[in-house]
Formats: structure tokens, C-alpha cells, sequence
């Protein structure tokens, strides 16, 4: 049996529906952004997240470099954010679009994000082109924005919270 194909596995994760989490950091290496949606609980004890993250992306050096990142989550009222964070873009222009105040790292949070994750990056492991940030949470935030967001069948789809 062969392996599937590159597209092929981009076809079928594209059925799979995702939240839209800018990722953030700052320290020695600078100030950098970019969009993500490989991102996943690990364990609640610890608190722990994973991050996936291209090494080819121009904002490797600098999270590699800083050991530190905010995982935010976008709300439905954000998503022109995910766009902008998602690369060709310079660094100014995407963090001029939005609020940020900063968290206990140093790392830029979002205001208004859905969620917003304080972490240290405490493993990283390489796998194919990717390297997987294993992150331990410092300090996190909510807000009780009216959307959620998806990124689904590659495109942008808001999702209402149910009336309580
Ligand atoms: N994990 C990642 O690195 C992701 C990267 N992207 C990038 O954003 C852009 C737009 O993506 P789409 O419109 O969703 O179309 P697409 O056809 O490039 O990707 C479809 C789905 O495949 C997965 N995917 C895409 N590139 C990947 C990669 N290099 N490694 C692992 N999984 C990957 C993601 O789940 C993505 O939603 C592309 O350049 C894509 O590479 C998007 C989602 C995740
Ligand atoms: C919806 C969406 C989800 C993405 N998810 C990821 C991801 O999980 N991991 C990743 O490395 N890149 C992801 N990307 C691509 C990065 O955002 C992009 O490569 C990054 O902004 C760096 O771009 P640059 O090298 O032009 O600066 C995603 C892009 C979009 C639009």
C-alpha cells in the first residue's frame, strides 16, 4: 500500500474544522506573530499545549530563540487578523492591527481573543517539516466574545455561542 500523497492529505485535513490562534512572542529575538491552527490540549496536569510550527516560516528563529509564546484565540470578530498573521505581512503591519497588552512572559496577548495562553515552550520535538512546541501555561485569560471562528473547507466560518 503507498503512502497518500501530499494534496491528497491536505484535501482530507481540510475536512477537518480548527479554531484560528495567532500565535505571539517577544524576548531577545524580537517580536514576532503568525497564524496557526495546528494547536491542541495536551494535558491538564500540568496545563500543556502544542503548537505546530513550520521551520521554514520566517518566525522559526525568533520563537526558537525567545522559548516563550501566547497561543490567542481568535473570535469571529477577528478573523481579518488571521489573514494578516498568516504571512507576507511585515512584522509592524500585523501587530499595528490590533490591541495587545503583555502577558507574565513578555509575550504580546490579544486583546479581546477568545482565549489567550501564557506559556514557556518546555519540549520541542521535529517531525518532517514541522516542529512541535510542547508548552507549559503560565497564566491565561477569557473573554466572552459572541463568536467563535473555524477555519474549515479553507475558509473563514463564525460560529455563534449558544444563548445561555
Ligand atoms: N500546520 C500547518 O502548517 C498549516 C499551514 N497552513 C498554511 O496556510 C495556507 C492555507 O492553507 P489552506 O487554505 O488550509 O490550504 P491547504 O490545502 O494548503 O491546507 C489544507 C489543510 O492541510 C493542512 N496543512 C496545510 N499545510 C500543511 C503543512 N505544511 N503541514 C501540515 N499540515 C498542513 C492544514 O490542516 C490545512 O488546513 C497554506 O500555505 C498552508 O500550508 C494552513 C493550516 C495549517
Ligand atoms: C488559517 C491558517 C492556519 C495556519 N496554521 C499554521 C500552523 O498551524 N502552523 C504553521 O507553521 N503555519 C500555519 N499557517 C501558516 C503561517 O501562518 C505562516 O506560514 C506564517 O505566518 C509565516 O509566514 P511568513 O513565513 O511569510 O512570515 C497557517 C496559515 C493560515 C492562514
Amino acid at each position: 500500500m503507498s503512502i497518500p500523497d501530499k494534496q491528497s492529505f491536505r484535501d482530507a485535513m481540510a475536512c477537518i474544522g480548527a479554531a484560528v490562534n495567532i500565535i505571539t512572542t517577544d524576548g531577545p529575538a524580537g517580536q514576532a506573530g503568525f497564524t496557526a491552527s495546528a494547536v491542541c490540549s495536551v494535558t491538564d496536569s500540568p496545563p500543556t499545549l502544542l503548537v505546530c510550527l513550520n521551520r521554514g516560516a520566517s518566525v522559526w528563529p525568533v520563537f526558537s530563540e525567545n522559548g516563550t509564546l501566547c497561543v490567542n484565540t481568535l473570535s469571529g470578530e477577528q478573523q481579518s487578523l488571521s489573514t494578516l498573521f498568516g504571512g507576507k505581512t511585515s512584522m509592524a503591519e500585523r501587530f499595528a492591527a490590533a490591541r495587545w497588552q503583555t502577558g507574565e512572559t513578555g509575550c504580546p496577548r490579544l486583546e479581546e481573543a477568545l482565549a489567550s495562553f501564557d506559556c514557556r515552550i518546555s519540549q520541542v520535538v521535529s517531525v518532517g517539516t514541522h516542529d512541535i512546541l510542547f508548552c507549559d501555561i503560565v497564566s491565561l485569560t477569557c473573554h466572552p466574545a459572541p463568536h467563535g471562528l473555524v477555519w474549515f473547507d479553507r475558509g473563514y466560518h463564525a460560529l455563534m455561542r449558544p444563548a445561555c
